[in-house]
């Protein structure tokens, strides 16, 4: 390529081609110098000042509830903030009130009015409170950062207000009580307050990750949805579940089947058929008709279960490379007997009743089955609201994620039981270790733009297969549903679940994918710590945190708690376990929070700016083209658009 040389004070510059293109649009962003190096010194600053807050959380499992609160009291920091600046001044009663005020301050207001006790004396005190909170939190971040956070109508005036400095004749305390006083006389203390505890909220968590699992098992998952959406900042870690909801809106009939159990089993038909306006009516009306209830076992899960066998059986038949012949068990039951052999011994089946099976094709459904199977798939592809959702997931969602030197995924990398990466084949080839994981996430990718039957029917792989880096394990829904001795339902796992235990294995993962920090962890969910069991989150020598601490109130009894929330501060890691949350309601008339214990995990050897993080080190690439740039409009090669 032809450069042209330049000569300049430090010496001699050259530019291909290619480059001044480059500068040439940047240019255009940028145009004269002084907007140049204007943008350079605000970079520069930016990147001197401390790491913004990161939280994890996993297997939120339809607790929309919890989640809510969590979101609202930002795991529980909001109330540390409150201690720290008011322990002395207010006492315990106002300090939950006025922590209940940031969390539902419509609702508080709304409460207070009823109580007659919103008046000028409490609006002018919660709103100094307020602001002395915002204040706080916004010190470690740039002014424009936190004007950006702000209630465009009330950004000016908020901004006014946080940076209070007082002068010789304490003029600023007065301007100050003028812009209260005019809010106050204005009417505008309701959404003024709002603003400010949207505010707070928004300053507490700079940024959010859900490291898999928002559905199935609680009921509202849609709810958690639609806040997702509304998040200022986040990413998803796909687990299982939103796997199959992602596989069930393309379109998959196994994974229609797998949704449809999951969530008649759990009585959940809500989220089905007033969330998404799938209709189960028909379906419903096909059970009664065909099944009798019998040892308490719904007619609905019974029909159910036959459907979902039978796709099941459909997929691995069609797939060889899933390597699942030995999961085909429906030709293997004494239909008379109501018995079923598995690896030379008998096992008792939970019912006779398989009115729709032909023995001799016990895999194909009948046309009632298969009509009704049809209708629910039009209404998974056709529901607006699934459809926005699973975007949603797509758009901000992905198999696994890089982030500040943390690799985080929902279940794990498929592994070798001598702990090397294990060769899969997928479509088309072998893969292993990262290929494998940007394998996956191709392929599930494809499954919702081109719905073809090979990257669908993977989708349900990623469900059930023990290859699968969502899941990982044998599931036995077969055993679950049909068999009474429940040794049949254990389901093995891949190796990695055994071998995350271990420093050295971790270290080898977080180096295969480009982490080669000290600092660097694995992050995971799907399997829940067994708290009360002496499992700890923090594993192999701190380098793998599992935060599966169960938001899922069917799980709480063997975690002990109620979910986790990992915090990454500037200052290091901690994890925040959560105690069991009642409901909202309780939280405003009681001033009732879910409460939390911290933990610290590790401090950082020195505080963490924001250049040593990946949003970071971009905005110092950036720094380097911007004086790139300016040094071409200095020596000419680049011209200013005056
Ligand atoms: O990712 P998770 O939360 O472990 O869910 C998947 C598991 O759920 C199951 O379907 C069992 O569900 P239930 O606990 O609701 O019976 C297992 O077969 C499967 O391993
Ligand atoms: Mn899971």
């Amino acid at each position: 390529m032809e450069k042209r040389g330049i000569f300049m004070e430090e010496g001699v510059a050259s530019y291909s081609e290619e480059q001044v293109r480059y500068l040439e649009l940047l240019a255009k962003a940028y145009p004269t110098q002084a907007a140049t190096f204007t943008e350079i010194i605000n970079l520069q600053a930016i990147v001197n000042l401390p790491k913004g807050t990161e939280h994890f959380m996993s297997d939120l499992h339809g607790e929309y509830e919890a989640f809510y609160h969590i979101l609202n009291n930002c795991s529980g920091v909001i109330r540390e903030k409150v201690e720290l600046l008011f322990a002395e001044t207010l006492d315990e009663q106002e300090r939950a009130d006025l922590l209940t005020l940031i969390y539902y301050p419509k609702e508080k207001m709304d409460l207070l009015v009823r109580q007659e006790a919103l008046n000028v004396t409490w609006a002018r005190n919660n709103l100094t409170l307020l602001l002395q909170v915002a204040n706080l939190l916004s010190s470690k971040y740039s002014r424009s950062k936190v004007r950006k956070a702000m209630e465009p109508v009330f950004r000016f005036v908020i901004d006014e207000l946080l940076h209070a400095q007082p002068d010789e004749d304490d003029n600023r305390h007065v301007y100050h009580e003028k812009i209260i006083d005019s809010i106050l006389e204005t009417g505008s203390t309701r959404e003024f307050i709002m603003a400010l505890a949207a505010l707070i909220k928004r300053l507490a968590v700079d940024h959010l990750h859900i490291i898999g699992d928002i559905y199935d098992r609680g009921a509202h998952a849609d709810k958690i949805m639609d806040t997702l959406m509304g998040h200022h900042s986040l990413d998803i870690q796909w687990g299982n579940h939103d796997i199959l909801w992602m596989g069930a809106a393309a379109g998959n009939e196994a994974c229609i089947a797998n949704v449809l159990r999951n969530n008649i089993r759990y009585h959940n038909l809500e989220i089905l058929e007033s969330g998404y306006g799938i209709s189960l009516r028909a379906f419903a009306l096909f059970a009664l008709q065909t099944y009798t209830k019998e040892e308490g076992i719904d007619p609905m899960v019974k029909a159910i279960n036959v459907i979902l066998t039978k796709i099941e059986g459909q997929t691995i038949k069609r797939h060889p490379e899933y390597d699942m012949e030995n999961r085909l068990l429906f030709h293997t039951i004494d239909w008379q007997r109501g018995t079923i052999q598995i690896e030379g011994k008998t096992y008792e089946l939970t019912t006779k009743e398989f009115p729709t099976v032909d023995p001799y094709n016990p895999y194909s459904l009948s046309i009632e089955e298969k009509e009704l199977l049809q209708q629910i798939k039009i209404g998974f592809i056709e529901s607006e609201r699934l459809q926005r959702h699973v975007k949603f997931l797509y758009s901000h969602g992905a198999l696994y994620r890089s982030y500040n030197n943390n690799l985080l995924f929902h279940g794990g990398i498929p592994l070798n039981s001598d702990g090397s990466f294990k060769k899969v084949w997928i479509q088309d080839g072998w893969y292993a270790g990262k290929p494998l994981m940007d394998k996956v996430d191709w392929v599930v990718r494809q499954a919702y733009q081109c719905k073809d039957r090979d990257s669908l029917d993977y989708m349900w792989y990623l469900w059930v297969g023990i290859n699968s880096p969502v899941s990982g394990r044998i599931v036995k829904t077969f055993e679950r549903s049909y068999i009474r001795d429940e040794k049949t339902w254990k389901e093995p796992q891949n190796d990695y679940y055994r071998l995350n235990r271990n420093k050295e294995e971790c270290v080898k993962i977080l180096n295969e994918f480009g982490i080669y920090s000290l600092q660097g962890h694995i992050i995971n969910g799907h399997t829940p710590v067994k708290v009360k069991k002496g499992e700890r989150p923090i594993r192999a020598e701190g380098k793998e945190i599992c935060i599966d601490g169960g938001f899922c109130k069917a799980y709480q009894g063997s975690t002990g708690i109620a979910g986790y929330t990992l915090i990454f501060n500037s200052h290091g890691i901690r994890i925040k376990s959560h105690y069991p949350f009642q409901d909202i309601a309780h939280v405003l008339t009681q001033n009732a929070d879910i409460e939390s214990e911290s933990e610290q995990i590790e401090l950082e050897p020195k505080r963490v700016m924001i250049a040593d993080t990946d949003e970071g080190k971009k905005i110092c690439q950036r720094i380097e083209d911007l004086k790139r740039l300016l040094q071409a409009y200095r020596q000419g090669v680049v011209q200013e658009i005056l």
